[in-house]
């Protein structure tokens, strides 16, 4: 097996890891799937309903062993402490990391700042709990009296992602009175056609943003507002339309949703980590409050289970530490996730959130240069339609791109045989990249084909599989809310652990200020002034956008 070292450096085992790495045989895996009969046994483990068998790895033991000296040398369960605890681990914002209060499964306190946030956890439940009731009971009517059909969440980022992915995965437990729509983009294409299908007597907004000042929420909420405003609702009634998410109960208060319509948010929850809040408010309103709560359980449980079991058995930690084998030691610049459940289709948007936004860091929380590459590119999709659009590239390209293939065995909307096809189909593609198919199997497919020499010897290299190729597979017996909360803990973490290996800030994310510090001194050039002073092609550009208009 090639492979192009990054280094990891600083640890005891760095140079022996890369060493290993290189010397892993090209048909590693396929020998050892056949031969070590006992390999699901030691790389599998259950917890909270799910399954991962991490066989399909090129790993053994000693390997597994150094990476787990990687994880003790980075003071991994130290950091995992101060997690919980609520030290102040987001040290640029100076803040606390605690969304796992929020689905704690205890009631031990929490101190920030010396005072127990557990009682306001529970207040802020205790008020989704009651919007939920009265909606569902048909308390809260819309203006005209009518009972609320449709929910709309106005939103973007942390604040829609992750909402999106668990109602569209539970879409068998909704419970049927209200149906969830999403309004994220600042292009006018998302709200108009959202907004063209629904009658507004019946529809509820919730304005979900941490800290109430995201562009494209405020001009998406206004757009709601007049539009409900448009169609007769006084200013007065707007209260039973509009209800609000945010740390900024101010700045919701002036945009006009009534107080006590205004459910709150704290600044030791990111925005990226926040569907366990209020922010979640449609999940419950969509699959109901107790479903809600059977979520948060599925993620409280695969946090205490990150935080007590020791670090070889250990889900996050051992999805955290395959990705950074490959990260370093095989040049992997990407990391797929690809569910095979159709439900989960959107996963991929929220991880790459949360991946990408926590770790794509180049300073060390001390805010040095970092010595080694951080956050892995995270992309991929759904089975089976990733096997027609881009499966040919990690079966037979020239990159390792390491796979988590996510896969419930029961389907909620069981049709013929077909979910037992596209499990087959998942499994197929996992046992396709690791094994592979040699030349010798082609020739002789193509020889039983009865092809001749010549046409064997001129197709055989475009049919040879390298194989070789890792992935993990993730199993559940079915996608339930818990079992969709622990798989949405579980990578949450994963990505907490990669961060305190990097030693880099999970918790911040000032790269993505400067385009939209750019974006607000552009947009009033569009509309005319000088263009004097800008680059040429930023010049030509505004040009023809006004040209255009
Ligand atoms: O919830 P808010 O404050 O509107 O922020 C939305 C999103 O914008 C970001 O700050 C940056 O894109 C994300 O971190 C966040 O999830």
């Amino acid at each position: 097996m090639s492979s192009t070292l990054s280094p990891l450096p600083g640890f005891s085992v760095s140079g022996k890891l890369g060493e290993q790495a290189s010397q892993i045989p090209g048909d590693f895996l396929r020998t050892t799937m056949q031969q070590d009969s006992d390999r699901f046994n030691r790389y599998s483990i259950e917890e909270c309903g799910l399954l991962l068998d991490y066989t399909r790895h090129l790993i053994d033991d000693s390997i597994l062993s150094d990476l787990f000296t990687v994880a003790r040398e980075s003071k991994l369960e130290e950091a995992i402490k101060a997690q919980f605890s609520g030290e102040i681990i987001n040290n640029t914002e100076k803040r606390a990391v605690l969304h796992s209060a929020l689905r704690a499964q205890d009631n031990t306190p929490v101190l920030v700042d010396g005072e127990d946030i557990k009682p306001g956890i529970k207040a802020m439940r205790e008020q989704m709990k009651a919007i939920c009731e009265r909606v569902h009971s048909g308390e809260w009517k819309g203006h005209t009296g009518k009972t609320i059909r449709h929910v709309v969440n106005i939103g973007i980022g942390g604040s829609y992602l992750g909402l999106k992915v668990v109602t569209d995965a539970l879409h068998s437990f909704w419970q049927g009175q209200i149906t969830p729509h999403y309004v994220a983009n600042i292009d006018p294409a998302d709200i108009t056609s959202v907004l063209k299908n629904l009658n507004p007597e019946e529809t509820l907004f919730v304005i979900a943003s941490k800290t109430f000042t995201t562009l494209e929420t405020l001009a998406n909420a206004q757009q709601a507002r007049k539009w409900l405003l448009e169609s007769g609702i006084s200013e007065a009634d707007l209260a039973k339309h509009l209800i609000a998410v945010s740390c900024n109960i101010q700045a919701a208060t002036e945009f006009g949703v009534a107080e006590e319509n205004i459910l709150p948010l704290w600044d030791w929850v990111g925005g990226r980590y926040s569907l366990w809040s209020a922010i979640g408010l449609i999940i419950s309103l969509t699959i109901g409050y107790d479903r809600f709560e059977e979520l948060l359980a599925g993620a409280g449980d695969m946090d205490k289970h990150f935080q007590e079991a020791p670090l070889e058995k250990n889900m996050p930690v051992l999805m955290s530490m395959l990705g950074v084998w490959y990260h370093h030691f095989f040049d992997a610049q990407s990391h797929a996730v690809i569910s095979y459940d159709h439900g989960l289709r959107g996963l991929v948007d929220h991880l790459q959130q949360v991946d990408m936004e926590s770790n794509g860091k180049r300073v060390t929380k001390d805010g040095k240069t970092v010595s080694c590459n951080t956050g892995p590119i995270i992309w991929g999709g759904s089975g089976t339609n990733d096997q027609h659009a881009y499966m040919q590239l990690l079966h037979q390209g020239t990159r390792t791109i390491p796979v988590d293939f996510i896969m419930p065995a029961t389907s909620h909307s069981p049709v013929a045989d077909q979910h037992e096809w596209l499990f087959a189909n998942g499994l197929a593609q996992a046992n396709a990249l690791a094994n592979g198919r040699s030349i010798d199997e082609v020739r002789e497919e193509l020889a039983t084909a009865g092809k001749t020499v010549e046409e064997i010897e001129r197709l055989a290299p475009h049919k040879v599989i390298p194989g070789n190729r890792p992935c993990s597979l993730l199993l559940c017996k079915a996608l339930t809310p818990y079992t969709l909360g622990a798989i949405l803990a579980m990578y949450e973490q994963k990505i907490f652990v990669q961060s305190v290996i990097w030693q880099i800030n999970a918790f911040d994310q000032w790269g993505v200020e400067l385009g939209k510090l750019l974006g607000k001194q552009l947009y009033p050039m569009l509309k005319g002034g000088d263009l004097e002073l800008l680059d040429s092609s930023t010049r030509s550009v505004i040009e023809q956008f006004r040209k255009a208009q």
